[in-house]
């Protein structure tokens, strides 16, 4: 009936016999646990543990209601017992994760597929696992393995909610109002009841609704009523996609926040004062959560939540008050599930895929953790990005691992329970609490006007340390001064400075007024110094006032004389400009103005010959074009008349021209005035012209036009006066760039000057 293993010979042989247990822990009672836990002890020290297997019912009932079937119990060797060292019940929170394990009672509908239960939870903390076969089934009744997990606790089917949060969150609840943080979530196959132990139902409600009944109560008990503020976010993971259920909308982005961890940007946060509202927006969020119904669970999970409180609050003390801040965040994963066990191949399947892949990379995180590795792949998918905190940061956290106890998910529970031991084995770091001393106000006015009088006393003393120093550093000067000036006989009849200053007050009485006394004569001296000086500086003032006036005079004579130096200068232009007019106006060509000359000059010698002749009595000649011609006496019109010869063709003067010459010469000769050179009859015509130009008066200033005319015969017709005075009347106005300043006499006798005017007024 019952096989002895090696290890219950050894503990025989030891002294330690113990009956076979197996009655006893079918039926659960609490002394078959420190039994198991002792073995399992042994088991770890053994080469070959074999501790004994519990035993499985018939019906796959548990709880120790069933009989024993010795038959089906697997051999002792094949148990595989699966503990940490040190007591089971010794697991403290600090720096792990804390794992627990719920086992959901059998479905209806799994009853009635014939299902029985493969797991036993023993002593609230061991969970034997036993995969069934039937009797016919020769191959899987060899292969016939037991598995033993121990874990933080162990909730067996007939466990309330209450307990449950009792167990694994209550404890959270109390380190969020310390100021730390704190997670829980749960694991485990599809239907394997996540959803009822987070969120329950309205009669049953979950650890969520506990918690946060918990919370408020204890709020209150610490804190004053508006001491204390709860946020709450609620969101879901979904197909790779993080989604606001309290808000829905577009997907929400996460960002590293080097305060808060990894934060979904743009997630609501509302604010909660009591544990209903709490309720209302839970229920509002759950309502928005992707669920459909799969083969295995009528309201099946899609997605990951994540519920999110984070409280403030203030906890009041007799003489300061304290600020503390704690998060806590409570998860309900989607279950895994192989891709069988959904009805639908379509969206329900690209749903399971994202599921199972996210709960692949949490378990790759738990892996990493586990075996303290550098990196860990939180950035694999949006559900470790978010679990961050919880698995590897300064948090404490709760882990329920749900599992199913029907044989026929089997496998489910199996991976459930090793990736929840596993689980077990991860560190978390140090939870320091959040949390801030305040001193309250009444309190930190006086420390601060304490300090305010500290400080000024401090400075007052700073001050009268500065004015003693400085009346020290007087004192010494002034004794300075005094030995290095000779004191009058008279006032000072002893000599004060023999007596050291500090000797009486009545010698450093003498000393200050010996002091005075030599300051005072000092300063008079000084006084007579400064009157002399300034009456130098008066004399000195008044010759150079005279020294300048007399400087501005000759100036003022120079300018006077340069003006009219520049006067003489344009007139002379004028003159010679005129003279050029002239000359143009009386085009002749040169070769016919000199042969009309030469003729005319011919025909005055002649003239004067036959007058002279005349008188003599000879014959009048007239020499035209070298050869002497007889001309008649009458020089008139047509009067050249000489027998055989024609007279002389004039090339081409005008007959005006060459009347008026004729009659001049008439009139010359007339006259008897002697004949002159015609350079010498231009000068005198040029000058008898230029007479009649008028000379401006010497006192008026050269200056140029202010503005130039705008017509060129209105240039043509200026003259001098209007050039050098443009204040005239008829000074024509007119662009020039040169003209607007007025012309100093240095500019006036600039080479081209008056011409560049010219030219300027005439554009
Ligand atoms: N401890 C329990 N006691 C009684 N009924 C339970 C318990 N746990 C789960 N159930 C029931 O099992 C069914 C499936 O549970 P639940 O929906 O919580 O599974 P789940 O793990 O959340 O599944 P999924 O991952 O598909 O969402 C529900 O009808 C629920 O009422």
């Amino acid at each position: 009936m019952h096989q002895s293993s090696p290890l219950q010979n050894a503990k025989r042989r030891a002294g330690r016999v113990e009956d076979d247990g197996i009655s006893s822990w079918m039926k659960g009672d609490t002394g078959c646990g420190s039994r198991l836990r002792s073995m399992s002890k042994l088991a770890l020290s053994c080469p070959r543990p074999a501790p004994n297997p519990p035993d499985y019912g018939d019906t796959g009932c548990i709880g120790g209601h069933t009989e024993l079937n010795m038959r089906k119990r697997p051999p002792r060797d094949d148990l595989e017992t699966v503990m940490e060292e040190g007591e089971p019940g010794s697991y403290t929170r600090g720096g792990r994760i804390m794992v627990y394990v719920r086992m959901r009672p059998l479905s209806k509908s799994e009853k009635d597929a014939g299902a029985r239960s493969c797991v036993r939870v023993v002593n609230k903390q061991d969970v034997y696992l036993a995969e069934f076969a039937s009797e016919t089934d020769y191959l899987r009744l060899k292969r016939l393995k037991g598995r033993h997990f121990v874990f933080d606790a162990a909730f067996p089917d007939a466990t309330g909610q209450q307990e449950v949060y009792n167990t694994s969150t209550a404890d959270l609840v109390e380190g969020v109002l310390q100021g730390r943080n704190g997670s829980v979530f749960c694991y485990g196959a599809t239907g394997a009841g996540k959803t009822h132990t987070m969120l329950g139902s309205t009669h049953n409600p979950g650890v969520m609704v506990l918690a946060f009944k918990d919370l408020f109560a204890k709020l209150r008990q610490h804190s004053r009523e508006g001491d204390y503020v709860v946020r709450l976010s609620y969101l879901e993971v979904y197909n790779e996609s993080v989604r606001d259920l309290l808000s829905p909308g577009r997907p929400l982005i996460l960002r590293e926040d080097s305060k808060q961890g990894t934060v979904a940007a743009g997630l609501t946060h509302y604010q909660a004062y009591s544990a209903d509202e709490v309720m209302a927006l839970l229920h509002q969020g759950n309502q928005n959560r992707t669920t459909e119904p799969t083969r295995v669970n009528e309201t099946s999970s899609r997605s990951h939540a994540i519920l999110q409180v984070a409280v403030e609050y203030k906890v009041h003390h007799e003489s300061h008050y304290v600020c503390r801040t704690g998060k806590l965040s409570l998860i309900d994963l989607a279950g895994s599930e192989r891709a069988l066990a959904t009805d639908q191949r379509t969206i329900r399947s690209l749903e399971g895929a994202n599921i199972n892949r996210s709960l692949l990379a949490l378990s790759s995180c738990i892996n990493a953790l586990v075996e303290g590795k550098r990196h860990i792949p939180f950035r694999n998918s949006k559900l470790t990005q978010l679990l961050k905190d919880s698995l590897g940061g300064a948090c404490q956290t709760s882990m329920i691992a749900n599992i199913s106890p029907s044989n026929l998910s089997f496998g489910e529970t199996q991976n459930t329970l090793h990736w929840a031991d596993r689980a077990k084995q991860i560190r978390t770091k140090a939870c320091e609490a959040n949390e801030e001393v305040q001193v309250p106000e009444s309190e930190s006015e006086q420390a601060k006007l304490l300090l305010e009088v500290q400080k000024e006393n401090q400075q007052l003393r700073m001050q009268l340390a500065r004015l003693q120093q400085k009346l020290l550093s007087v004192e010494s000067s002034a004794i300075m001064v005094a030995r290095h000036s000779p004191a009058p006989a008279a006032t000072m009849p002893t000599p004060i400075f023999r007596t050291p200053v500090s000797e009486s007050k009545a010698t450093r009485h003498d000393e200050c007024r010996a002091v005075e006394e030599v300051l005072r004569k000092k300063v008079t001296v000084l006084e007579k110094e400064k009157e002399s000086a300034c009456r130098e500086m008066e004399g000195r003032e008044a010759k150079l006032a005279a020294f300048i006036s007399s400087l501005q005079r000759d100036h003022s004579v120079q300018l006077r004389h340069k003006d009219d130096f520049i006067r003489t200068l344009c007139s002379l232009k004028q003159k010679m400009e005129a003279a050029e007019e002239e000359r143009v106006e009386n085009v002749v060509p040169p070769s016919a103005a000199l042969s009309r000359t030469r003729s005319l000059a011919e025909h005055l010698d002649a003239s004067r010959s036959n007058r002279r002749a005349s008188v003599a009595g000879a014959p009048r000649r007239m020499t035209m074009g070298g050869a002497a011609v007889p001309i008649s006496t009458n020089l008139g019109k047509g009067s050249v008349h000489q027998a055989g010869m024609k007279r002389p063709a004039v090339p081409s003067t005008p007959t005006s021209t060459v009347k008026t010459r004729r009659s001049k010469l008439q009139e010359t000769e007339e006259n008897q005035v002697p004949a002159m050179p015609q350079s010498q009859r231009l000068q005198q015509q040029s000058t008898r012209r230029l007479s009649k130009i008028p000379v401006p008066p010497a006192h008026l200033p050269v200056q140029l036009p202010k503005t130039p005319t705008t017509s060129k015969g209105a240039m043509k017709k200026r003259t001098f006066w209007d050039i050098t005075n443009a204040n005239s009347p008829s000074a024509p106005v007119g662009r020039c760039t040169r003209s607007n300043t007025a012309a100093t006499p240095s500019m006036l006798l600039q080479p081209g000057f008056l011409g560049g005017g010219r030219r300027c007024l005439l554009q």
